[in-house]
């Protein structure tokens, strides 16, 4: 996948960001990858990222909290070639005040083709496949 393209080079740079309803699920995810995430970049929005850092206590780099320019910070980073892969858990149920934001970040990632996960189980698979990536650079 394309995040594996940077993965050799550097460790890969994982966005973290997640809608209100969405902070248990994501302190979750990144409990259940927490060797793999303590051994990758990471950003994330500012409710997201301080949660995770402190829930978890893995290093984030904290952008804007979401609604104030958080997502479209993580979408200039990602369209810099700065961001290998996105986990966005993003409310289906609620309307946020800052959607054109949230488009922008998800058609970054589409524009510059880098994998973004959307709900928890694509990124378990996406998150699983960095894991793989990581093991076989770690044996070549
Ligand atoms: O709103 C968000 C993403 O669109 C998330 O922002 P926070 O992590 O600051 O809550």
């Amino acid at each position: 996948m394309p995040g594996a393209r940077a993965a050799s080079a550097r460790e890969p740079t994982v966005a973290l960001i997640a809608h209100d309803r969405k902070k248990g699920a994501i302190v979750a995810l990144a409990r259940e990858f927490e060797p793999l995430l303590r051994r990758c970049r990471l950003l994330a929005t500012g409710t997201t990222g301080s949660l995770v850092a402190h829930e978890v206590g893995l290093a984030v780099e904290c952008m804007l909290s979401g609604p104030m320019g958080g997502d479209l910070q993580i979408g200039a980073r990602l369209s810099a070639g700065e961001v290998d892969l996105v986990v966005f858990l993003r409310d289906p149920m609620t309307p946020q005040p800052h959607e054109p934001d949230i488009n922008a970040l998800v058609r970054a990632c589409d524009v510059h083709d880098i994998p973004c996960a959307t709900n928890e189980s694509s990124a378990r698979m996406l998150l699983r496949s960095l894991e793989r990536d990581s093991e076989g650079a770690a044996d070549s």
